[in-house]
């Protein structure tokens, strides 16, 4: 079998392009302007890379961006002080901190003083308790996206046999709550789990958020199984700079049933989700109702 690709890179655009309808509407009917405010400590070059595409995305949907690079010396009640600022201001519906913080924060502390109903991010702890109860809640963009592509492929998730494989509190673990959501049967495997290549072999959805550049092979997949690869790593082949899953795409794509690609496949999706949420969050600033098809 030679798996279909999903293209995130079209999905995302899809995506963007139905919150840009709805930011119009907001607009003109309501004269709101959505707004996300984007914090960058520190000068790590991926996250600068990130930062900017994602002010970029924002412009082109018709929201309003707000930007605040801070030096990578930045004292925590400073960072504190500028989270609770943002948390003030009326015209700031989404906050994102980027990740991750230089050591000497406490990356906790500084997620749980954003304001829940800006957390675009969906990594406060009361957005983590509200997802985990199955309520209303910011739910974390990447596993989002990943849900929404999901969703497009199967129809009806309910069922399936989910693998998830890695437990962060940003990929893996809101990902599997979501699988639980739409009523698959979740395993959530990490580096103690053993045996992983036939706990991988057991899932009809497979998702990869490990970090480890192409550890998912081919004969780790069901065949027909349907793959999504979250991993986003930078490598160097050939003397050549490399940006790779954690997915072996051609050994994968040879046994999958569906595959999503790296570049191209969730990384987009990211920032699409982005800003769905922070349109989800102005809309509940402002008691409208919600835009269908872009939350979980
Ligand atoms: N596309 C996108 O938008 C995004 C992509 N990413 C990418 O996704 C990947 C994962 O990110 P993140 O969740 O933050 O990573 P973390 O490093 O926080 O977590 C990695 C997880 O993988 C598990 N793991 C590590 N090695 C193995 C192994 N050999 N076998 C099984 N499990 C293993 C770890 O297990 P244990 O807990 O036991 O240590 C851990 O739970 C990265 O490549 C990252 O760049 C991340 C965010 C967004
Ligand atoms: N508070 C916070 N929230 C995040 O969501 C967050 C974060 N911190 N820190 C870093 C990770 C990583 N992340 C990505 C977003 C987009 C792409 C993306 O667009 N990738 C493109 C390629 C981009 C490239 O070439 O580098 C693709 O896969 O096609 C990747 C990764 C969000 N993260």
């Amino acid at each position: 079998m030679v798996a279909k690709v999903i293209d995130g890179k079209a999905f995302a655009a899809d995506v963007r392009a139905r919150v840009a309808a709805h930011v119009a509407r907001l607009k003109e009917e309501k004269g709101i302007v959505p707004g996300l405010a984007v914090v960058l400590v520190g000068e790590d070059p991926a996250s600068q890379v990130y930062v900017r595409n994602k002010h970029a995305s924002t412009i082109e949907v018709g929201m309003a961006s707000f930007e605040h690079r801070l030096p990578a010396g930045t004292g925590e009640a400073e960072l504190l002080a500028l989270i609770d600022r943002l948390n003030g201001d009326p015209a700031v519906h989404g906050i994102l901190v980027q990740l991750p913080l230089p050591g000497h924060l406490n990356s906790e502390l500084v997620i749980n003083r954003i304001d829940p109903a800006k957390d675009v991010d969906g990594f406060h702890i009361s957005n983590v308790g509200l997802l985990g109860t199955g309520q209303k809640s910011m739910v974390p963009c990447t596993p989002l996206g990943c849900l929404m592509m999901l969703r497009d492929h199967h129809g009806t998730l309910a069922g399936l046999n989910a693998v998830v494989v890695g437990r962060s509190n940003i990929v893996g673990k809101p990902m599997a709550q979501l699988l639980l959501g739409d009523s698959c049967t979740v395993t959530i495997a990490h580096s103690r789990t053993k045996d992983l290549a036939a706990v991988c072999r057991g899932a009809d959805i497979l998702v990869a958020a490990v970090g480890r550049p192409e550890m998912i092979t081919g004969e780790m997949v069901k065949p027909g199984a349907t793959v999504i690869d979250v991993g986003i790593n930078r490598i160097e082949r050939d003397g050549k700079a490399k940006l790779v899953g954690d997915v072996h795409y051609e050994s994968a794509a040879a046994v999958a049933g569906a595959i999503t690609p790296v570049p191209g496949g969730v990384g987009p999706m990211t920032i699409a989700c982005l800003l769905a949420n922070t349109l989800t969050a102005c809309c509940r600033a402002n008691g409208l109702a919600e835009p269908e098809g872009l939350t979980a």
